[in-house]
């Protein structure tokens, strides 16, 4: 049985994340943690009373809890600043991560991999099987089409707060790598005004915010006459979520490290 705690236990992941661990065999959730600086949580808020089901762990405002909730890995969806402060209580606490959040800066990145010098950490900006997948046939794409202009977009619900998304940004690497270009160096990240024309080789993002989309990403390779489209469209959060506790139920077994979802999925 592995134990699981989840952080952002009342965000839109962290919801559908207490749901799969309740439904996944051999895996059991023994802390789940909101964040304190909001009031989100009913006083002895059962973590699965918004879902439907008891599961017995009451939900907690004070993330020094995970210490001695027996957890042996958290998942963390949350916005950068947690991830940063769950970080170190579990590279202290010698509990592996699953870390689903997006965004980080150039530098939490790089306290994320110190931490995995000391723990298993799982670091992938889309859990769902489907992305992974659609990872490859880009990066044969990017091989096959190398003189076609490449381009992402994305669309996403009107709440997300990061742009490009983290899995817009990852497609983009897996490209560049592909065509062996440095990702910086061909990343055109907006455009706007008097721009001039493209330059060959750039990868450019455009990203769209609305709604209720989940999260949709189309990769355009665009060459003389014609346009080869590779599109993933997510119409469920639940994706992610299995991932994550299926990551969960990898990471446990892992030396310190840093791992991806190819780990995960076996897609190496
Ligand atoms: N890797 C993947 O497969 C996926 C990744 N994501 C990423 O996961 C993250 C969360 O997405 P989503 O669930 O839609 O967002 P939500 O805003 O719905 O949930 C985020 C949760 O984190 C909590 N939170 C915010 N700041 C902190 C903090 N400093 N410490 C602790 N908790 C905090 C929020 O609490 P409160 O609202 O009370 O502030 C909220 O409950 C995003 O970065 C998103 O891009 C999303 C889907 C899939
Ligand atoms: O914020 C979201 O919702 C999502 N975020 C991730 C990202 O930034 O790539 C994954 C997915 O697209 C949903």
């Amino acid at each position: 049985m592995v134990k699981i705690a989840v952080a952002g236990a009342k965000g839109h992941m962290g919801k559908m994340i207490i749901d799969a661990v309740w439904n996944t065999e051999g895996a059991e959730l023994v802390c789940a943690l909101a964040h304190k600086e909001t009031d989100h949580v009913e006083a002895n808020e059962d973590a699965g009373a918004s879902l439907g089901f008891n599961s017995g762990v009451k939900i907690s405002c004070d993330n020094e809890t995970l210490r001695t909730s027996g957890a042996q890995v958290l998942i963390d969806f949350t916005r950068p600043e947690g991830t940063m402060a769950f970080l170190d209580i579990c590279k202290d606490a010698g509990i592996a991560m699953v870390i689903g959040t997006t965004g980080l800066n150039a530098k939490q990145k790089q306290k994320l991999e110190e931490a995995s010098k000391v723990i298993p950490i799982v670091f992938a900006p889309n859990m769902s099987t489907g992305v992974n997948v659609t990872n490859k046939l880009l990066a044969q794409a990017a091989k096959l089409l190398k003189d076609y202009d490449c381009e992402i977009v994305e669309m996403h619900h009107s709440r997300k707060v990061d742009a490009p998304s983290g899995t817009a940004i990852a497609m983009g690497k897996v490209i560049a790598e592909a065509r062996g270009q440095n990702f910086e160096d061909v990343a055109v990240w907006a455009r706007q005004g008097h721009t001039g024309p493209r330059v060959p080789g750039s990868i450019g993002f455009a990203a769209l915010r609305g709604g209720d989309v989940v999260g949709d990403h189309q990769v355009i390779f665009a060459g003389p006459g014609e346009r080869i489209v590779i599109s993933h469209l997510s119409s469920s959060r639940a994706g992610y979520a299995e991932g994550s506790v299926k990551a969960a139920q990898y990471v446990v077994n892992q030396k310190p490290g840093l791992y991806s979802m190819d780990d995960v999925l076996g897609l190496k």
